[in-house]
């Protein structure tokens, strides 16, 4: 035991920064038993529509790559997603709602791509990236020990086509996130993220930076870091004053009907290295 704990201090400070947790992010999450199962869709035509229109987040990820695993542990719950040692588990889209009624925001749990996955989950999820006004930020997972394939750069080219509408307006963010860190021995952690990081940048440069979790260390590690990511991404983490300032700045100083999504890379007039590291410049 407790040499299984040295192994997990180790192992969370050499791939953790110090980092602060609003308490927003924490209200958010805090009352994990009022999550609930909203609505499946096994195809296109069966997109629910909710009454209020709560911001979304989506998982893309080959199968078994830990997607509903992470979202259980986002929510703090062991079993509202069903998950499994076998892949190929997750079969439709599955709405999950953070918060009781009306809640914050929906979880979207999806199948995995890949081997294991079938072309009309792949149409589907398609037509969910394209058609669904509410999505906020799409969460592509990589296996820490098994880094990306040829799968997994595939689907990070195509988000990043898809991620961009022909007019330059960015409607949703990719977040990339490493799943299963407890599974590399500790020496060779860093080498191993670094590489996964690499791979992802080369491929998908607006990509931001990955978050590094794993739901089998215990806590679970890296959950509290995509918690607030995920109410960063749902514009749940903004202060009045960014309110007022962005309302200010479409009004003067944008043209009128331009989004601050289109200007985002002009604006700051950065290289898309430079956005990638600085997460927050994108997602406005
Ligand atoms: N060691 C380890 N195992 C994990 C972790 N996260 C998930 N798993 C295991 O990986 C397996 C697959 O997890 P799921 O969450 O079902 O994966 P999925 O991506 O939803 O899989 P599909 O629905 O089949 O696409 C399960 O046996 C989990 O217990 C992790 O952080 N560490
Ligand atoms: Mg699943």
């Amino acid at each position: 035991m407790l040499s299984h704990l040295f192994r997990s201090q180790a192992r969370r400070s050499l791939i953790t920064g110090a980092c602060e947790y609003s308490t927003k992010a924490q209200k958010v999450f805090a009352d994990s038993k009022s999550a609930e199962f909203v609505a499946g869709a096994a195809s296109s035509a069966n997109f629910p529509k909710f009454g209020h229109s709560l911001p979304e987040v989506i998982v893309a990820g080959r199968a078994n790559v830990g997607k509903s695993s992470l979202f259980n542990a986002v929510l703090g719950r062991n079993s509202l997603l069903h998950t499994s040692k076998k892949a190929g588990h997750t079969r439709q889209l599955n709405f999950y709602r953070v918060g009781a009624e009306p809640g914050k925001l929906i979880l979207v749990d999806a199948p995995g791509y890949g081997a294991r996955g079938r072309p009309e989950w792949g149409d589907m999820f398609d037509n969910y990236l394209q058609t669904r006004q509410e999505l906020r930020r799409v969460y592509i997972l990589f296996n820490a020990k098994h880094g990306l394939n040829s799968y997994d750069k595939g689907m990070l080219e195509h988000l990043s086509n898809l991620m961009l509408t022909p007019r330059g307006t960015q409607p949703w963010t990719l977040q990339s996130v490493i799943t299963k860190a407890d599974t590399i021995p500790v020496d060779d952690i860093s080498t191993a993220i670094n590489k996964i990081r690499k791979e992802i940048f080369d491929v998908a440069p607006l990509c931001l930076r990955p978050i590094v979790t794993s739901t089998e260390m215990t806590p679970p590690f890296g959950i509290d870091q995509l918690r607030e990511n995920i109410i960063d991404a749902c514009g749940l983490n903004k202060t009045l004053l960014w309110y007022v300032i962005r309302k200010i700045y479409e009004s003067y100083v944008l043209k009128p009907r331009q989004t601050l999504h289109t200007l985002t890379p002009s604006l700051f007039n950065l290289e898309a290295t430079t956005i990638a590291s600085h997460p927050g410049l994108v997602p406005f």
